[in-house]
This record gives C-alpha cells, sequence and structure tokens, in this order.
C-alpha cells in the first residue's frame, strides 16, 4: 500500500480547523510536509468559518522531527538551498503570531521539529506517555524551529539545556509537571480537548500565550548567566569535541541577552553552518547506518516471522556468561545459567545480582524489577531444565574441542526448534558444529564485554545458518536493547577482525622507539575512549596471547609479531586484572602510567632490532593516528572486499558499538572515506616500503584508490552471507 504523505486540513462546525501531518511512519517533516503546512496555516488564517486551530500527527505519532534525509540530501551535493526557511515565516509568523488560537494535540512523540511546531502552538494537550525532546546534538546540529529559544522558556533555563545538551527527551508527564504540557488527557479525548481549549483561548477562558515573548522562566540576567556557566562545563565534559553543543549554548545566551527572537534568527544561522560539519556527517550517517542494519537479505524480507523466545540457556557464567544472562534477564526473559561446579554457578550468580543490584544504585532499575529479574534466574549443574529453552548461548572458555563436545550434546537435550548460539569470539563456527546434524540452527552471537551494557551483537552466521535462526536471534538482541549486526563467518568475526591490526600497529610503533604512553593519548585525542595499551590491559593480556596464534594461522601474511605480550606476562602485568600492566591500577583512582614497563619495552625493542639505525624514529601525532588506523582500514578493506558485511555502513556501526570508534566520525569506513581512499592506500604504500609487509595496501583499496571509487560502494560477488 502506497504511504499517504501530506498534511489535510479539516474544519468543523465548531470553527475549529484540525490539522493533521501524515508522514509515516514518524510524521517526519519532509519538504512537502512544510510547504503542506505553511499552506494549511496560511488558509486557516484567512478562512472566515476558522475560529481556531489544532495540529496534531496522524496514526498516533505527532511528530519525529524534520527530515533527516535531507541533512543527507545536503551532505551530498553541499546545496543548503534545500533547507526551508521555517523559523521565522512558518513558525513564527504563520504558527505563533497568528491571531487564531493554535493548540497541538500531541500523541506518541514530539521530537525535535516536532516538539519545536508544538512549541510554537499557544497550548499544548497531550496523551500519557508520550515522547517529548530534542535530539539534535546527536545529529550534529542545533535544534532548529526557534526550539533553543522557546524550551527554555516553556520549562526554565536550566532544565532546557539540560535537555538539549544530554539530547534527553521526557514523558508528557514530566512536561506537564514542567509547564510545556497544558494538560493531560486519555488519547480518546486528545482532539476534543484540544479542540475545546482552541476554542477556549479565542473566547478569553483561557490565556493566549506565545511561548517565544515569555520571560518568566528565565529568571534575571545574571541567574541565567550562572545556569549557562554550568552548562558550558557540562558541555566541555560530555562532548568536548563536538562544536554543537558548544554553540547551542551560545545561541540560549543570544536570545536571553537580547530577546527570543534575535535568538531565533541566530539559531538559524548557527544551524546552516554546523549542518555543513564533519561531526553532522558522520553522526547522521550513523543515524541512518543503524536503522539499515534491520534489513537483512533474504532473512527480514522472507515473510518471516520471529519466534517466541521465553527461556534461554546460558552455558558458562564467568565473565561473557553473566553478562549475557543479566541482557536477557532485564528484558524478562527466563534464564537458566549453567556451570561446572557449585563454586562457579555461584560466583556467576553472584556476578548476575551484582550487574543487576549496579543498575539499582546508579538509578537505572528499581528495585521492584531488579527482584523481578533475579527471579527469573536458575542456576543449574547439568543439562535437565535445556529440554523446553528455546536458545542456547554458550559462553565457556575459548576452547575448540570443549565447545564442540558442548554442541553435540546440546543436540541431545534440547528441543528440535532450539537455537544453538555460541559466543566465541574467534572459533569458526562450521568447526563448532561439526559433530552435529543441526548446522542450520547454529549461530554466533558475539556479545561484547561488558554483555550487559555494550549494545553491540554481532550475529555471526555460517552459510548453513537458517534465515529463521537469524531472524529469530535478531529479534533477541532487539529485546534485549542491543543492536544486532549480520555478519559472515571469518577469523574475528567484523569488529575483531577489521581491529586485530589496531593492536598490532600500536605495537609496532612502540618497538620503533615512539613511547606508548603518547601512542595512547594521540588516540584518545583522536576519539577512541581508551589508547591501544590499555584497551590491552582491559582487555587482559592472556587473551591477547591466546589469539594471537589463531589470528596468525589465517592473516599470518599481514602480523606484526612482538614480543611485548609476552614479556610483559612474564614480568606479572596481566593488566587490570591483576592491576598491573603498561598502567597501574588502584582502586578508586583512575589508571596511571607506569614508568617501570619500559624496562619491558627497551627488551622488546631489543628483541625485535627494526629501529633504522638503532635510533627511535621520529613522528608526528597525525603520523602515530594513520600508522594505527589506516591498517585497520586496510583490514576493513579485506572485510568488505570478502563480503563478511552486507554494507559498509554495517561495519560503521559494528565498529562504533563494538570498538567505540568515535560517531562523529562516522564509522571506520566512512572515515576512510572523509579521508579519501587514494591518500589512505598512498600512504601505506609509503609505510609498507619504509616498515613491511604488515603495512601492505589490500586489493580493494589499492582498486578503489586507482578508480576514484569510495571504500562504501561494494560491488563484490564473494558474499559469504
Ligand atoms: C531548516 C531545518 C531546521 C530543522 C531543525 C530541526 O528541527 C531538526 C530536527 O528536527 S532533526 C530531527 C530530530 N528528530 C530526531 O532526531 C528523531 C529521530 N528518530 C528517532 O529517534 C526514532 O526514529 C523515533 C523515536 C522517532 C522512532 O523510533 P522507532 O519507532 O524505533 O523507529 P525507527 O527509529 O526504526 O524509525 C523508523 C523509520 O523512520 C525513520 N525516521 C525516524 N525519524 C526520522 C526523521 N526525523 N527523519 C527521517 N526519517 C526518520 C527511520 O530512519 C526509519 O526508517 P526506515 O527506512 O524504516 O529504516
Ligand atoms: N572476554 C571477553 O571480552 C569476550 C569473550 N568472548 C568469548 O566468550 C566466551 C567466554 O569467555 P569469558 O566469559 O571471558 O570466559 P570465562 O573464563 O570468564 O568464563 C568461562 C566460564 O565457562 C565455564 N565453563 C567451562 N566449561 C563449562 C561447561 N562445560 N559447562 C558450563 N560452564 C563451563 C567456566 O567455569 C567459566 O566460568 C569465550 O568463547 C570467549 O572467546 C566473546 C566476547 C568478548
Amino acid at each position: 500500500m502506497a504511504k499517504k504523505i501530506g498534511v489535510t486540513m479539516d474544519v468543523g462546525n465548531d470553527g475549529v480547523a484540525v490539522i493533521t501531518i501524515s508522514n509515516p511512519p514518524v510524521n517526519s517533516l519532509a519538504s512537502p510536509i512544510i510547504a503542506g503546512l505553511k499552506e494549511k496555516f496560511r488558509d486557516a488564517n484567512q478562512r472566515n468559518d476558522v475560529r481556531a486551530i489544532v495540529l496534531t500527527g496522524n496514526n498516533g505519532r505527532f511528530c519525529g522531527g524534520f527530515d533527516i534525509n535531507v541533512f543527507q540530501q545536503v551532505h551530498k551535493t553541499g546545496d543548503l538551498s534545500v533547507m526551508p526557511e521555517v523559523s521565522v515565516d512558518l513558525v513564527c509568523n504563520l504558527m505563533e503570531d497568528s491571531r487564531k488560537p493554535l493548540v497541538a494535540a500531541v500523541e506518541g512523540l514530539a521530537l525535535g521539529g516536532g516538539l519545536e511546531l508544538a512549541m510554537a502552538c499557544h497550548a499544548r494537550v497531550s496523551a500519557p506517555k508520550a515522547q517529548l525532546g530534542l535530539p539534535e546534538l546527536t545529529l550534529g546540529v542545533i535544534p532548529g524551529f526557534g526550539g533553543t529559544q522557546r524550551l527554555p522558556r516553556l520549562v526554565g533555563l536550566a532544565k532546557a539545556t539540560d535537555m538539549i545538551l544530554l539530547s534527553k527527551s521526557i514523558s508528557s508527564e514530566e512536561g506537564q509537571k514542567l509547564g510545556l504540557i497544558d494538560a493531560l488527557v486519555p488519547p480518546g479525548e486528545l482532539l476534543s480537548t484540544s479542540r475545546k481549549w482552541a476554542l477556549d483561548i479565542a473566547d478569553g477562558r483561557k490565556p493566549f500565550l506565545r511561548s517565544l515573548h515569555r520571560t518568566d522562566k528565565i529568571g534575571s540576567l545574571s541567574e541565567a548567566r550562572a545556569i549557562l556557566k554550568n552548562s558550558r562545563q557540562l558541555a566541555k565534559k560530555i562532548a568536548p569535541k563536538m562544536p554543537q553543543h558548544h554553540a547551542v549554548i551560545e545561541v540560549i545566551e543570544e536570545g536571553i541577552v537580547h530577546g527570543g527572537y534575535s535568538g531565533v534568527l541566530k539559531e538559524a544561522e548557527v544551524f546552516r553552518q554546523l549542518v555543513l560539519s564533519d561531526t553532522a556527517k558522520g553522526l547522521v550517517h550513523v543515524f541512518f547506518a543503524q536503522r539499515a542494519t534491520s534489513k537483512v537479505p533474504n532473512v527480514t524480507d522472507a515473510g518471516l516471522k520471529p519466534r517466541p523466545i521465553k527461556k534461554v540457556a546460558v552455558i558458562g557464567g564467568g565473565l561473557m556468561g553473566s553478562g549475557i544472562a543479566t541482557a536477557l534477564l532485564l528484558s524478562n526473559i527466563r534464564v537458566v545459567l549453567k556451570e561446572i561446579n557449585p563454586e562457579y554457578l555461584m560466583k556467576g550468580i553472584k556476578t548476575v545480582e551484582g550487574n543487576i543490584k549496579g543498575l539499582v544504585s546508579r538509578g537505572k532499575l528499581t528495585q521492584d524489577k531488579a527482584g523481578k529479574a533475579l527471579s527469573l534466574l536458575k542456576g543449574v549443574l547439568d543439562y535437565t531444565e535445556f529440554k523446553d529453552v528455546d536458545m542456547v548461548i554458550e559462553a565457556v572458555i575459548e576452547n575448540i574441542q570443549l565447545k564442540q563436545n558442548i554442541f553435540k550434546e546440546l543436540e541431545k537435550v534440547c528441543p528440535p526448534h532450539c537455537i544453538l548460539a555460541s559466543n566465541t569470539s574467534t572459533i569458526d563456527l562450521n568447526v563448532i558444529g561439526e559433530k552435529t546434524n543441526s548446522k542450520d540452527r547454529i549461530v554466533g552471537a558475539h556479545f561484547f564485554s561488558p554483555a550487559h551494557l555494550m549494545t553491540l551483537l554481532e550475529i555471526v552466521r555460517s552459510e548453513n545458518t537458517s534465515p529463521q535462526v537469524i531472524l529469530d536471534l535478531m529479534a533477541v538482541g532487539k529485546a534485549i536493547k542491543k543492536v544486532p549486526v549480520v555478519v559472515g563467518n571469518c577469523i574475528g568475526f567484523a569488529v575483531n577482525r577489521t581491529f586485530f591490526p589496531y593492536t598490532q600497529a600500536a605495537h609496532m610503533l612502540a618497538n620503533l622507539g615512539v613511547d606508548l604512553f603518547r601512542i595512547d593519548s594521540v588516540i584518545t585525542s583522536f576519539g577512541l575512549p581508551l589508547g591501544p595499551f590499555q584497551l590491552g590491559d582491559l582487555a587482559g593480556h592472556g587473551i591477547g596471547l591466546a589469539v594471537g596464534p589463531i589470528y596468525a594461522k589465517v592473516y599470518g601474511d599481514r602480523m606484526f609479531r612482538s614480543p611485548l605480550t609476552e614479556l610483559l606476562l612474564k614480568s606479572g602485568r596481566n593488566g587490570k586484572i591483576n592491576g598491573r600492566g603498561y598502567y597501574i591500577y588502584e582502586k578508586g583512582s583512575k589508571p596511571k602510567p607506569d614508568p617501570s614497563v619500559l624496562s619491558v619495552v627497551e627488551e622488546s625493542r631489543k628483541l625485535t632490532n627494526i629501529m633504522p639505525g638503532g635510533k627511535p624514529i621520529s613522528v608526528t601525532d597525525k603520523e602515530i593516528v594513520e600508522m594505527i588506523l589506516f591498517p585497520v582500514v586496510n583490514e576493513a578493506c579485506r572485510v568488505l572486499d570478502e563480503g563478511v558485511v552486507i554494507r559498509a555502513s554495517d561495519l560503521d556501526i559494528a565498529s562504533v558499538l563494538g570498538m567505540s570508534f568515535p560517531s562523529y566520525r562516522g564509522g571506520i569506513v566512512f572515515w576512510a572515506d572523509m579521508i579519501g581512499p587514494k591518500y589512505i592506500y598512498e600512504r601505506l604504500k609509503e609505510m609498507s616500503e619504509t616498515y613491511g609487509s604488515f603495512f601492505k595496501p589490500s586489493r580493494y583499496l589499492e582498486e578503489r584508490a586507482t578508480k576514484g571509487m569510495p571504500l562504501s560502494e561494494l560491488k563484490s560477488s564473494r558474499s559469504r552471507l
């Protein structure tokens, strides 16, 4: 069925014109909608039979904001003329300054431009539980349509800056307490109450309030300045590298000092500057890339329906198993947690309890919900409870034989519909399922640590995994608030494989004489939360040593074999786990660089002997970023070339959510395309000539560089999906 897009106006016998936005699924403000709104408001203002106006959205959703596709169009073309002029023409002149009263009838959500339109109305009536907010900063821009000016005037400056800087939405219930919503009514009464409210304003029974002209919630100039000072500190803390967080405070201040209208004009000017920024390009890309992961050819378009998953068995209550169990329990899924002995089982259960209590103490979960979640957990030491589970997630130690035996056993003890998933981080799924006859229901459910907090779920399919099983796991992933990304089967899958050169490049630089703490600091300045050495400490160097040979076996032609990890372990430094790695970890204080580790690095340098002429190389910070991240881009090219991901943007999302690659850089492939494949290719070629084949550009990169094509443009037929 074709989507019904447009703005309609129905004038009732009561003299109220109901203007309705229709643009499924979220009634976003696409260009025809904005044109339609202008036309209908003009019409309503001119018609003699219209005394008052109600603005609403179709299908239970008021409006999800300005059409983000337009930003993408601006990014592709650089043409700002597709951005409509709305703040004054539509929102001030036709709406707020209209002589006829306007009431917003809000249901479902009013976000960004949606809330901004509602705030330009003279009153707002809402159904319960509507989501209200200005999330524009997450897209690298600032609120438009006068949102920066009207929100502080409706909810107060401190609350408004908080909502805007943190992109935090509130419910209509909270909105009512704050004065953003004038009345809260059941959905069935929304339109009738809104009509009545509009007529009450028209007849002088209720006040005719224009938000932009209000000053009662702003306080004195000195009070406002004190609040803005705090906001600047908050912006510096949460988003030091984001231009929009700092710009929005200037825009709000303009309105406080020179009046709301002046603020609206500045808002429009700053908006147009920011929409062209690299930050906006990266964040808008991430917005669409994340949604694209939900579309998996031959799975989500195959007419299948996800089967209910009510009971899940998790095997292994260690670091990952306990985190996975926590995530399931928090979404009301019954969990059977299996361990090898009572001691380990108790440890696993205690970890789950600790995870859940931690959420309660941080105010993220109520005591009631915590109790309910824990009541759904059952610890076991055998397979009796597996007879009616819908899914098993195996999270035992990374040992091929153990996993093979477990899967063979699972085939016997689980019902035939049961999904058999493994959380392995490196082992080939075909190898894990080798001893079974159930290859169609074997799938990788690769969570990231800590599994109850990290949002990425890499769903690894082999050539035998059935579409139904993939769909079911995607549905479970979404139910437990993860972002599932479906990838193909190879050593390291998409994320770990793409990033395995990250640590290796860092080791090479350290062996070439570059200070490791400088490397970490350059990489965190680039935007990753941890540099490669601190990340190694966090993961534990034992793991690093264990997985090294697995990667070496398949990707040995492009490995830098560094003795550093082994030397580190020999010196008793396992990483954060035992309080010592490259850094010193003490309870209650930040990790401190440990100068005594430099003797270990020196030993490694002696063994590798790669410093040219025995002297440390001299590199700029930019060169450090390139030497560490261009090899990652190079491996990403191989992942794309081999069809391990469906689309390049899936790797962007996986890198952002799995490796914390900065979202404002759009993900690893998007970032590389912004720099340009030709430049990356040439730099890697130079590096490989100087430092060896570790940096050798891949065929895919070379081809894109020579043909002037972006890396994101896939044309490979070698898909594993
Ligand atoms: C001169 C111009 C000045 C402009 C100033 C201004 O006001 C700027 C803005 O308003 S920017 C936009 C602000 N709004 C948002 O950031 C909201 C973004 N959307 C969401 O957070 C969510 O989509 C949601 C909460 C509205 C709905 O969530 P879900 O129900 O989980 O659905 P979904 O996220 O999967 O989305 C469904 C499809 O809808 C598309 N979509 C959502 N919002 C928008 C939008 N604002 N513009 C365009 N498209 C939107 C989304 O991409 C999904 O599409 P699919 O093709 O189905 O993947
Ligand atoms: N540690 C990490 O950051 C990540 C690990 N993984 C993968 O997750 C899996 C588990 O890793 P971790 O949780 O770190 O290991 P872990 O060592 O913390 O936990 C493994 C647990 O499995 C238990 N176990 C062993 N055999 C068992 C059996 N037959 N039945 C029930 N329990 C059994 C052990 O007693 C132990 O408690 C591995 O495959 C690993 O590669 C995946 C993503 C990230």
